[in-house]
């Protein structure tokens, strides 16, 4: 764990799980393909992500990496194939994907910036909290409090969003996928913009939140994923280019041709 990292206790984001949770928790995607108008953004992708393995997915601008957590999470109309959980996801409404566990953060933060960091979490919490639950406040308080240890905000709870720092409004975000019980966590360049010090700490972060859930993160900085990715799935022009270690990737000249060799620039870094 780093060294800034004091206030996090990993095995709260445990406690938020039950082993019923996740015993059958994986994502499959099988043919995934969008299209915009006759353009084809993503044409057919596979992809298998298991509880335990921090997958990136990388690739240059307009790869399709948006449109594919967008896909995954109802925002896209899409064909093929996407299973979570044993549920298949794809003709889903956004809240029906959000009640299989499913839950995505944006490469800008969402929080509410009026409201303090509990009151965000507060509601999260009940927004994916079915009517016969809405009567057991309790738990979901220890939630909300547990949830503001794991992502290291326990500090903070009275803070209004909108004064947090830019790193701890992500951190915010994540915890509040935590409350509603995601366990497949989308997060689309969680650290952009952030110091070197709160890329550690997101990275850690996601290290804990990743042990008992299934992470997809989307990301361009190589230098936050070498330090912290399992695995690595490439995307080039809607398709899959290669997957493996950091390593595996890295050395794969069609990775190199268009991505890695390119000019930072094009890679959104
Ligand atoms: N709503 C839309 N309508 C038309 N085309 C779109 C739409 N959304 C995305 N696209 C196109 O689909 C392709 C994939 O876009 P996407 O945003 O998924 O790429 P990306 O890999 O996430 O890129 P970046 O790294 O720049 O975020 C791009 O060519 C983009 O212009």
């Amino acid at each position: 764990m780093s060294d800034h990292d004091t206030t996090r206790d990993p095995a709260r984001a445990d406690r938020l799980l039950t082993p019923q949770d996740v015993a059958h928790d994986y994502l499959e995607v099988r043919g995934l393909r969008v299209s915009f108008g006759g353009f084809v953004a993503v044409d057919g992708i596979d992809l298998t992500v298991v509880q335990g393995d921090l997958r990136f997915l990388i690739g240059p601008n307009g790869a399709g990496k948006t449109t594919v957590v967008d896909a995954i999470t109802g925002l896209t109309p899409a064909t093929g194939s996407v299973r979570f959980g044993g549920t298949e996801l794809i003709g889903r409404k956004v809240h029906q994907v959000v009640r299989a566990g499913v839950g995505r953060t944006f490469q800008t933060a969402s929080v509410i910036e009026g409201l303090t960091v509990v009151q965000n979490l507060d509601i999260a919490a009940g927004a994916r909290r079915p009517v016969h639950r809405l009567l057991r406040p309790r738990r979901s308080v220890e939630v909300v409090e547990e949830a503001m240890e794991t992502v290291g905000l326990a500090a903070e709870r009275d803070r209004p969003a909108g004064e947090l720092a830019h790193g701890q409004k992500q951190w915010l975000e994540i915890g509040m996928l935590l409350v509603q019980d995601a366990r497949l966590l989308l997060l689309d360049e969680p650290v952009a913009g952030m110091s070197q010090a709160e890329r550690e700490q997101t990275g850690e972060l996601l290290r804990t939140v990743g042990r008992r859930r299934t992470v997809v993160v989307v990301e361009h900085d190589m230098q936050f994923l070498r330090s912290f990715a399992d695995s690595v799935t490439v995307l080039h022009q809607g398709s899959v280019l290669s997957e493996g270690t950091v390593a595996e990737v890295q050395a794969d000249p069609r990775v190199i041709e268009v991505y890695l060799g390119a000019p930072a620039g094009t890679r959104g870094a």
